[in-house]
């Protein structure tokens, strides 16, 4: 019987284990022919995973179906051709946390506060919810805590389907949870457990009772790869003991850790004599005072579920213990400073912002409205050499193409240093705020995202569309320069905006440059996906002819030395405005 029948049959691994005590270098050559000429379904990839880990681990005493499992199947079976193992980077598992914790109705802290940190932190965060808690920015209303069956059931749908690679728990409202939890782990075990022992939220209400104490104390902690109480659980759980001063915190540490986890972070958010913000970390051989200045800010609700998921985040990805809390305080100290002028509710403890998005709009300083096709009519790029030439800076430079009409900017500076771009930068991103036009910046993604700008534009040999796109995110313009039909494809493709078509004439801001002529740019706009500005040696004398090709997709013309290479810029670019208006009325579309 081979292994394909006996799946069909069974769900059962036992008999498997079976097999494996028979032969199990005849069970693996077989298993792995099933895995390469099938489809898997969920429930036989866990059989194949235990079937796999099982009998590495007792050939080579390690754990894991890793990248060294795999080659010590090829090792074992080196005359089996068809046993190709993917590479690892193929093959690579999502880190995944799963948070036991409370759910917040506020989303500052608990279960909400736990998904985005490790959304932020770029690891899968699943959830196995303990309460539900009533709360807000002034306090806790109401708290429901599940049942055990509930819970119980949660942690076995997660925990034997989805891999977990660490567990962290916030609130364990009963004793009875706590030990259903360590009965799931005992089941399916996890690379590390992170505790953090919430009783008490920042508000001052009881989360978890004082009956819980002993069996955080004998059951919980024994099995945590970390525990991390705030001041006031460091307290409780040493028996209401006084923590004043980092020395005391040092003590607790070390108290702490004699209960049995292998590390101990006392945080120090509460410490009043402290004008940092000062955690203690202890390993059971060193002490560490991990130290960050304290933000003055309302928005702290949810620092220490933050701080633990994190910390559980980056044990995931694989890092060590030490790096993983360093990482993660610095993230807290990181959104905290970003947050602390958002305003989200009434009460005196605020939730802050994991994402680092919500400042821009509370500002209201970021361009709300999305890219519109009709943003390119009038498109002015600036150019180092005739601002120097002309002795104005850049800055006034599009003042004045603002003032004269131009629908969108793009900043094109070749030379000069990166320090003094980028805050002439971040100056033209306000004045182009200020009168709600796009600013784009040429090929450096870099000062783009420094200063915010609304996009990037890129020249075929510059950094790929697809790469920037994966940089900008979703929410910024992308604009390409195209010469064919196939880049403009390929452009829309990859997730451009609007392609730059051109050069239509020839021009001394690109000497060596290839012009496409008009009817290149017709074939261009007849292919392209997206909208297109035409670009290359367009001027008053010829931007008519350019927009009466009366072509689809052709939004407008982009323009450099017509504008930019004259005395009064203002005044050029409203030339070319109204000239640009009168050959749209009536136009035809090809
Ligand atoms: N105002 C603050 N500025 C900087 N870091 C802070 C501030 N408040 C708390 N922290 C940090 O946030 C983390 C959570 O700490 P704490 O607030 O003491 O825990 P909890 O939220 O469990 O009460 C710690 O690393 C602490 O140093
Ligand atoms: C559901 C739930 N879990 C944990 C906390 C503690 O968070 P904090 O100490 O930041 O208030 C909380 N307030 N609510
Ligand atoms: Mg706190």
């Amino acid at each position: 019987m081979t292994v394909k029948d006996t799946l069909g049959r069974h769900d059962d691994w036992r008999c498997f284990e079976a097999l494996l005590t028979i032969s199990p270098a005849l069970l693996i050559y077989q298993y792995m022919g099933f895995l390469l000429s099938s489809t898997t379904s969920t429930s036989t990839s866990i059989i194949h995973h235990k079937i796999c880990t099982t009998f590495i681990s007792k050939q080579t005493g390690r754990q894991g179906f890793d990248q060294f499992g795999a080659l010590t199947l090829k090792a074992i079976m080196p005359e089996e051709k068809s046993l190709t193992i993917t590479n690892d980077s193929n093959n690579k598992k999502t880190p995944h946390v799963l948070t036991v914790a409370g759910s917040d109705s506020g989303a500052g802290a608990g279960v909400q506060a736990d998904l985005k940190a490790c959304a932020a932190r770029g690891v899968y965060c699943s959830t196995v919810i303990t309460a539900v808690t009533a709360q807000n920015t002034l306090g806790v209303q109401d708290v429901s805590i599940l049942s055990e069956e509930s819970v119980a059931a949660q942690l076995k749908s997660v925990l034997s389907d989805m891999r977990v690679d660490v567990v962290k728990t916030g609130m364990l409202p009963s004793i009875a949870m706590v030990k259903i939890l360590l009965d799931s782990l005992k089941q399916y075990p996890v690379q590390a457990l992170v505790v953090d022992p919430v009783m008490v939220s920042t508000s001052g209400d009881v989360l978890a009772g004082p009956s819980i104490l002993d069996t955080f104390r004998k059951d919980l902690f024994p099995m945590a790869d970390i525990v991390t109480p705030n001041l006031k659980e460091t307290s409780a759980l040493l028996g209401g003991i006084q923590l004043e001063t980092i020395s005391d915190m040092r003590s607790a540490a070390k108290s702490l850790h004699d209960m049995g986890p292998r590390n101990v972070l006392v945080k120090g958010g509460d410490l009043p004599s402290s004008s940092d913000a000062v955690d203690i970390f202890f390993n059971g051989k060193d002490f560490y005072e991990l130290r960050s200045s304290r933000i003055q800010t309302r928005n702290t609700h949810g620092t220490g579920c933050t701080l633990a998921s994190c910390i559980a985040a980056e044990l995931a990805k694989g890092s060590s213990m030490l790096s993983a809390v360093k990482v993660a305080k610095r993230y807290v100290e990181s959104v905290l400073e970003y947050s602390k002028s958002i305003n989200i509710g009434n009460g005196s403890q605020g939730p802050f912002d994991h994402g680092l998005k919500l400042k821009r709009s509370v500002c209201n300083s970021s361009r709300m409205q999305v890219f519109e096709p009709s943003d390119l009519f009038l498109y002015a790029v600036t150019d180092s050499n005739m601002n120097k030439k002309w002795g104005r800076s850049i800055t006034d430079a599009v003042k004045a193409a603002i003032e004269g009409g131009a629908t969108i900017v793009q900043l094109r500076e070749k030379e000069g240093e990166t320090g003094e771009f980028l805050e002439s930068a971040k100056a033209c991103v306000e004045i182009c705020r200020l009168h709600n036009i796009p600013l784009v910046i040429n090929d450096r993604v870099d000062i783009a995202l420094a200063c915010d700008a609304d996009g990037v534009h890129v020249g075929q040999s510059d950094m790929p569309v697809a790469t920037v796109r994966a940089l900008v995110g979703p929410d910024k313009i992308i604009g390409v320069s195209c010469k064919t039909p196939e880049q403009a494809l390929k452009a829309w493709a990859d997730g451009a905006d609007y392609v730059g078509s051109g050069g239509v004439f020839p021009t001394n801001t690109k000497a060596n440059n290839r012009t496409i002529g008009l009817d290149g740019l017709r074939d261009v706009c007849l292919a392209s996906k997206i909208p297109v500005v035409a670009i290359g040696g367009i001027n008053l004398g010829n931007a008519k002819e350019v927009m009466e090709l009366g072509v689809v997709n052709l939004e407008g013309v982009a323009v450099v030395s017509a504008v930019f290479d004259r005395e009064c810029v203002a005044a050029e670019t409203r030339k070319l405005y109204g000239l640009l208006k009168e050959s749209v009325v009536g136009k035809v579309m090809v």
